[in-house]
């Protein structure tokens, strides 16, 4: 690990490659190799991926899987099953895999095995969840809890709310779930206006309990509720709360019972299948809930004993490298061709530029090369009428991940035709866009010709699976995840800390105190200028 990444033999066998490959569009290499796309398709865990419409060639892969091996990434993936700890920032494990091991598994963290333990508290979420579905569980006036209200911010909560989304085709729909995670008061507002205490169920959802934005929420939401209900003891009815930190819970008022741990070795940007996904099992249900944890769990076996050359998360993650670094792509579309998946973008925002938004390696050193891409999208067909333009004839390279399901969720089969053949023509016309040739043909006006002139040779990965369902999105999220773990071991980087959301939040807290009482001072001259200014338009207010 010592040499930088771009000494190494083997990333300069890939530079050299690059250079050789420049100027061979991907409409030249599917001529040269009509057959790539059965080869450069793979499957794992349900879900098949066409990397064919990437600049990409077998060659291209096996230099790729070479530098893998030079990284030694199979070798970290295993310390990272066996519960070493990779987070080395931290001194942690990086354990969300046990999250999701069936019952009888053994994943070792500091000599115990802690699948029992995942699955106790599995259990207490189930009897709890079901107690919630079945009317068992009832608020503090004996009413049935209809409504159920998630705070939480980051990884407490962008989980949570993209599975709820995601299955809201599986969910409860006489129950309402919302989620509250912006510190502005208009969120819970906003959540709150139409519901009546008395029905509604509070889970404050934090890792660390201590977060400024959930705790917040969580004391603003308890006074609404002891306003309407009266009484202190209503809150052990009305809040539950998800953490590590017991004794922070017991702070704010709610009682173990109610409290749904989960462990330092989950990072919270990996939590979704933890008890952080209380939300998501009272939507779902337990079965639906087990079922997604299945597809997890399918995804990590098939990373961790695929044959690299088949392996699924392995060989995306290698060609993110390949487009960030080789290619010079800053960014990467995520573009779900299903309207549930609407927040999945923001979702993977977290855990990609979370994890690998790292400009040091895992010994400290400035990096020598980019690391993580800006990860962003919308759902498809949506983008098209929006952003897509650049995408097609722009000046930037943008891979897209295009992610499609045969079986539509919804009764309007016809109108699943129309969803999915708009997200194969997108694929084509990125990869081989229009030429002027063709438009000549067409009737296009020669001074029209370079406008309408689609230069193609623009690269995505398409992702099909048979149906939105819960195993499907287990399997969707775990090959994110270990596509994040492979760029992130080859870059060298720790991709399981995140210090650099620190220093805001300090100073935010400096800033409050000075808003408080009403003085700015000591920042640079703009930052103060603009509380100054702040603080004389709330004057005015
Ligand atoms: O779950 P919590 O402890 O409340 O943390 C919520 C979020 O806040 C932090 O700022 C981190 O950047 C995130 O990784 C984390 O998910």
């Amino acid at each position: 690990m010592s040499a930088p990444l771009t000494r190494l033999p083997e990333w300069q066998a890939l530079t050299a490659h690059r250079d050789a490959l420049a100027g061979r569009t991907l409409a030249d290499l599917f001529a040269a190799d009509p057959a790539r796309a059965d080869r450069l398709g793979l499957e794992g865990a349900g879900l098949f991926a066409d990397f064919s419409k990437q600049r990409v060639t077998e060659e291209t892969l096996r230099l790729l899987l070479d530098l893998a091996r030079a990284r030694d990434v199979t070798g970290r993936r295993d310390a990272m099953f066996a519960g070493e700890a990779i987070n080395v920032t931290e001194n942690r494990a990086v354990l969300h895999v046990a999250l999701r091991a069936p019952k009888g598994a053994t994943i070792l963290h500091e000599g115990e095995n802690v699948v029992p333990a995942v699955h106790d508290v599995l259990e207490r979420m189930a009897d709890f969840a079901d107690a919630l579905r079945e009317g068992r569980w009832r608020g503090h006036s004996g009413a049935r809890i209809r409504n159920v209200v998630s705070i939480g911010i980051g990884g407490s909560d962008l989980g949570p709310v993209m599975a709820y989304e995601a299955l809201r085709g599986f969910s409860r729909r006489d129950m309402v779930f919302r989620f509250v995670s912006n510190v502005d008061g208009s969120d819970l507002a906003e959540a709150l206006h139409d519901l009546d205490p008395a029905e509604t169920l509070f889970i404050v959802c934090s890792k660390t309990f201590t977060t400024l934005e959930t705790l917040t929420n969580a004391h603003a939401a308890r006074e609404w509720c002891l306003a309407a209900l009266g009484d202190d003891t209503a809150i052990a009815r009305h809040f539950a709360a998800v953490s590590t930190n017991e004794s922070e819970v017991r702070k704010f008022g709610i009682e173990p019972a109610q409290m749904f741990g989960f462990w330092d070795w989950v990072g919270g940007r990996y939590s979704m299948d933890s008890a952080v996904g209380l939300s998501t099992m009272i939507a779902v249900g337990p079965e639906n809930f087990a079922a997604m944890l299945a597809g997890f769990h399918a995804m990590d076996d098939h990373f961790r004993t695929a044959p690299p050359e088949r392996n699924l998360p392995l060989i995306m993650g290698l060609i993110g490298v390949w487009n960030s670094n080789f290619l010079g792509a800053e960014t990467v579309a995520v573009l779900p061709y299903a309207q549930y998946l609407s927040r999945f973008p923001a979702y993977l925002q977290q855990l990609t530029m979370e994890s690998n938004g790292k400009g040091v390696t895992l010994s400290g050193a400035p990096v020598d090369h980019d690391t993580g891409a800006i990860f962003w999208g919308e759902p498809g067909t949506n983008g098209q009428h929006s952003f897509y333009q650049l995408l097609h004839q722009g000046t930037r390279l943008v891979p897209c991940d295009f992610i499609g399901f045969c079986e539509p969720l919804s009764a309007r089969a016809d109108q699943h035709d129309l969803l999915m053949a708009n997200m194969f023509a997108q694929g084509e016309a990125l990869a081989f866009g229009r030429s002027a040739d063709d438009l000549r043909a067409g009737g296009t006006p020669e001074w029209l010709i370079p406008h309408r002139l689609c230069p193609g040779n623009r690269p995505s990965t398409t992702i099909l699976a048979q149906r939105l369902d819960p195993g499907t999105l287990g399997a969707l999220v775990a090959l994110y995840e270990h596509c994040v773990f492979t760029q992130g071991a080859i870059w060298g980087i720790d991709s399981f800390d995140q210090w650099g959301v620190e220093l805001g939040k300090q100073l935010a807290t400096r800033i409050i105190d000075e808003i408080r009482l009403g003085e700015a001072g000591g920042h640079d001259p703009s930052t103060d200028a603009l509380i100054r200014r702040y603080l004389a338009g709330k004057a005015r207010t």
